[in-house]
């Protein structure tokens, strides 16, 4: 059984007023409304605490107390409730449990089926209470646009997706940060990455710059802007990849000489912006400069090594001199990226749609248990570590087909100041 409160009738408010005309017959139907309505949510209140206390103890989130006539159980006790929707209602945590446990191993879609509900939000209040929130949707099922928006500086977040219970992240690119992203054809990771530039293409202090072989996200969307000339696509020309990199490299070190005294980073500016270094399948740009002929010994590094060399400074020294590097591979496989190495330097990682081994090597072994399900996951659900939260799946938002991109960087595209 799940329970269900029924809204009151239309026209009426919960203050006691209508909106109908004034009068003694509608004052006393509102009385009247107003009665019914709140004996329906004690009612409502009453059923909602009987539920709860069932599911926890199926869920064993309780306590077992021995008494003298045998063994009680102790369930975490209902205060407040708000039929909602969303239903919601504060909880007093039992000594020893936390916030967590009602989300913990599968708890909280349990917990939430039963109540009549998708998912489960926590919120912690002041001391030992919770609210809970019983979700009606399912926030990875429900798709959500990205209205064409953009952030005013990169210390701002933008929009990176929705958790399974509803909370809308944002990530500001100034946070030092590095992200991966990966995942198999047609996941989403490009359609997630034209959501996060659009929304940073017009911050006066960030610089979108990068190495793209299919010039599709990088390129000819970005000419007439400020970001195009630092940007290099195609795979006429792999040397001028690497040529691009090392100069951002040479800016780097620059910078991290300049650090004024006492400070131990750069604080970005519009003459010293974020330097967003946009990676698209960079392992495709490994291995096709791998197969380039090798230079005779003693006539200069094979393109290959220099991008490696170049990308792992990027990742291991780039933070403090405000220099973020956004990397695609449909696998991250440490040969494929440049090693181990420079793999662990991703503090914000996301996996689309991979095969279970995938997942695990780029989130560690707490993936493994979602791996089979997010194995076959819709495009645009991905399952992100980082920000300082548990591991989780989001939604990332979807802006539209690849033309909407190309509006968007032509509308909102930072160009030179004339
Ligand atoms: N967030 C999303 N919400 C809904 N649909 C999406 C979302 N992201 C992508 N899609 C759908 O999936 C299709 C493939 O997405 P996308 O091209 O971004 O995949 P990809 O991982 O970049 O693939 P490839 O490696 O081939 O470029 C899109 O054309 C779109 O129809």
């Amino acid at each position: 059984m799940s329970i269900e409160h029924v809204p009151p009738a239309p026209g009426w408010h919960r203050s006691g007023r209508t909106r109908g005309p004034a009068g003694f017959l509608s004052r006393h139907r509102a009385r009247r409304a107003q009665r019914d309505y709140e004996t329906s949510v004690v009612a409502f209140a009453h059923a909602l605490r009987g539920e709860f206390r069932e599911a926890c103890t199926g869920l064993h989130i309780c306590h077992y107390v021995q008494v003298a006539a045998g063994i009680t159980v102790r369930t975490p006790r209902v205060g407040e409730v708000r039929p909602g929707p969303p239903l919601r209602f504060t909880v007093e945590l039992l000594p020893g449990q936390e916030p967590g446990d009602f989300t913990a191993k599968q708890n909280g879609p349990r917990l939430a089926h039963t109540l009549g509900g998708h998912g489960l939000r926590v919120e912690p209040l002041a001391g030992r209470w919770v609210r809970l929130v019983v979700l009606q949707h399912d926030p990875l099922r429900d798709g959500f646009g990205l209205p064409s928006l953009t952030v005013p500086t990169g210390a701002e977040a933008v929009i990176l997706g929705r958790t399974e219970d509803g909370i809308t992240l944002g990530h500001a690119i100034a946070d030092p940060a590095h992200l991966g992203v990966q995942g198999q054809n047609g996941s989403g990771k490009s359609a997630f990455c034209y959501g996060l530039l659009s929304q940073l293409a017009a911050a006066p202090d960030v610089l979108v710059t990068g190495s793209d072989i299919t010039g599709l996200l990088l390129g000819r969307a970005w000419d007439d802007t400020i970001h195009r000339p630092h940007q290099v696509t195609g795979t006429h020309d792999l040397a001028a990849h690497a040529v691009l990199l090392e100069d951002l490299v040479a800016e780097m070190d620059r910078r991290l000489t300049a650090i004024p005294p006492r400070q131990d980073k750069i604080e970005p500016t519009a003459e010293t912006p974020t330097v967003l270094a946009v990676l698209e399948e960079f392992p495709g740009l490994l291995r096709a400069a791998d197969a380039l002929p090798k230079p005779k010994r003693g006539e200069g590094i094979p393109v290959g090594d220099r991008i490696r060399t170049a990308v792992v400074r990027l990742l291991s020294e780039g933070r403090k001199a405000a220099f973020r590097v956004l990397m695609l591979a449909q696998r991250f496989e440490a040969t494929a990226v440049g090693g181990g190495y420079a793999r662990d330097q991703f503090a914000l990682r996301l996996s689309f749609r991979v095969p279970a081994d995938s997942l695990e090597m780029l989130h560690g072994t707490d993936a493994r248990p979602l791996g089979q399900e997010h194995a076959n996951a819709d495009p645009g659900v991905a399952y992100l570590s980082g920000l300082g939260r548990d591991c989780e799946r989001i939604r990332v938002p979807y802006l539209g087909d690849y033309a909407e991109y190309c509006d968007r960087i032509a509308t909102h595209g930072r160009r030179a100041e004339s």
